[in-house]
């Protein structure tokens, strides 16, 4: 499975989403009018996909279920067949007024309450904070299960908005979420981001949207320029260790996703591909003006030897993307003053062993991080977060889950570092580049591969980045 949300999309907090609406209710508008954009936008897509079939709306107490309300009398004003089933009387102003204007009968939602084809969850939005009832968790299941067409108005209820997190609780999968206004974090973090399989954006009159966080896009990378040669595409060196694979795969992602020249410091025998280079380490071997980004990490092992190296990468003033071993042997000072660009991969094991465990969502825990490493984190998992220190996140959307296989960490290391060494994009856009390779690379091949296959496949996933 993977998941599909809007490119390059804001992701705003319920904090600054609530900022927005006092913004936009400063300037004329009022609770009342957005709500009523939203239940419009979220009738305008039942109605589009419903078919003609019975709707069940289920209307929570706070704004959320407002929008349910409203999106219920929409559809009846089209001839659509609604219910509307509550879970009690609506506890703001607008949802009340929602309500009234509804003026058709409401059902107490319980567990008694009779299923239809096309079930909207209008329940709760951005204002959880706690967990749902566990009796409510199994109708809202059984109902979505029931039905043949599932959405979420805003979010999934049952999810907590910032964090992601579902309070412990397992919720249905829904086929189309909408988000109102913007995306919120819940829609891509893990575990609230897998009842997410779809999101589309419905417009609730916030005006001009932004923010440092944003999903992932299309990078927009370019075929050559005529006048291209192999160090103009970006040469790029991977540091091996006693686990070649690992370097051998990074190393031919490299090429893959476009480098021009890439050179493996080894002490292996020679192995196909023969277009990659090699060399001996030796100490004087990242000298080369012409490097444009190392790789350090992937089978580097964790002993002295390893250690050399990786002092002698950070030494250097080369581009680095750290990833595997070096990690752990990373120690943070050791990239305070550096001034060339440096990219840290690290999965959660390795996040953790790097930042400790910290406090916060994702999103927040890779931009602490980002902060105090002075460097591009990518925290890798099926829900990729890359920060830069500047305050900048990129969050990539669900990956492709035949990902969890051996070497496709090596893989996306030396993907980021082709990126680095051929672009004029800076470590973030390098980063979330090669994240959009490696995700579309996956999606292209969506069965079971080898992490070589996964390597060869960033060549046409780079066709689709054009
Ligand atoms: N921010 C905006 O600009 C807009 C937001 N709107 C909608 O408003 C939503 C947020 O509305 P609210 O802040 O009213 O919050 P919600 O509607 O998400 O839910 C809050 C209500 O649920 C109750 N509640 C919270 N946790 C509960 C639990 N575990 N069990 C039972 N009850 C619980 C609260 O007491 C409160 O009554 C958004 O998700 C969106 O759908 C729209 O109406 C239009 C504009
Ligand atoms: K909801």
């Amino acid at each position: 499975m993977f998941q599909t949300v809007p490119e390059g999309a804001p992701v705003l907090t319920a904090e600054a989403m609530r900022a927005a609406e006092e913004r936009a209710i400063a300037e004329g508008s009022s609770v009342a009018e957005l709500m009523e954009h939203a239940g419009t936008g979220v009738a305008d897509w039942v109605h589009r996909l419903a078919a003609g079939s019975e709707v069940l709306i289920l209307c929570g107490p706070g704004n959320n279920g407002g929008d349910g309300y409203v999106a219920a009398r929409a559809l009846a004003h089209r001839g659509v067949p609604v219910r509307v089933a509550a879970l009690g009387e609506p506890k703001t102003e607008a949802a009340a007024q929602a309500r009234a204007a509804w003026g058709e009968p409401v059902e107490s939602l319980s567990g008694e309450t009779e299923a239809a084809p096309v079930l909207v969850d209008a329940l709760f939005g951005t204002g959880l904070t706690r967990a749902i009832d566990a009796t409510l968790a199994e109708t809202m299941r059984r109902l979505v299960a029931a039905a043949r067409l599932s959405f979420a108005v805003d979010l999934p209820s049952g999810v907590d908005a910032d964090a992601g997190n579902t309070f412990g609780c397992d919720l249905p999968g829904y086929d189309l979420t909408l988000a109102l206004g913007a995306l919120k974090p819940a829609h891509l973090l893990l575990p609230a981001g897998a009842s997410s399989r779809t999101v589309r954006l419905v417009e609730i009159g916030l005006g001009e949207i932004d923010g440092p966080v944003r999903t992932l896009e299309r990078p927009g990378i370019a075929a050559p320029r005529r006048d291209a040669h192999k160090y103009s595409r970006g040469m790029v060196v991977v540091i091996s260790g006693p686990m070649h694979g690992a370097s051998e795969l990074a190393a031919r992602a490299a090429y893959r996703a476009g480098a021009g020249y890439v050179l493996l410091l080894t002490g292996g025998l020679p192995n196909p591909p023969h277009a990659i280079v090699r060399q001996r380490w030796s100490e004087g071997a990242l000298d080369d003006e012409r490097i444009g980004a190392v790789v350090t990490g992937p089978g580097l092992g964790r002993d002295d030897r390893a250690r050399e190296k990786l002092d002698a990468a950070l030494a250097s003033d080369r581009a680095l993307v750290i990833d595997g071993d070096a990690l752990h042997l990373l120690d943070l000072d050791m990239l305070k003053d550096r001034a060339a660009p440096v990219v840290l991969t690290p999965h959660a094991g390795e996040f953790d062993a790097l930042f400790g465990a910290g406090q916060g969502s994702k999103i927040d825990r890779a931009l602490d991080g980002a902060r105090r490493a002075n460097a591009v984190v990518v925290f890798k998992g099926a829900d990729t977060v890359m920060a830069a220190p500047d305050g900048r996140v990129t969050v990539a959307p669900m990956g492709n889950s035949w990902l969890s296989v051996a070497g496709t960490g090596d893989v996306l290391a030396g993907a980021i570092a082709a990126m680095l060494a051929q672009s004029s994009v800076d470590a973030l856009g390098a980063a979330s580049a090669g994240v959009w390779l490696h995700g579309t690379a996956a999606r292209m091949l969506d069965r079971c591969f080898l992490a070589d296959e996964l390597a060869d496949a960033l060549a046409l996933a780079y066709e689709r980045a054009r």
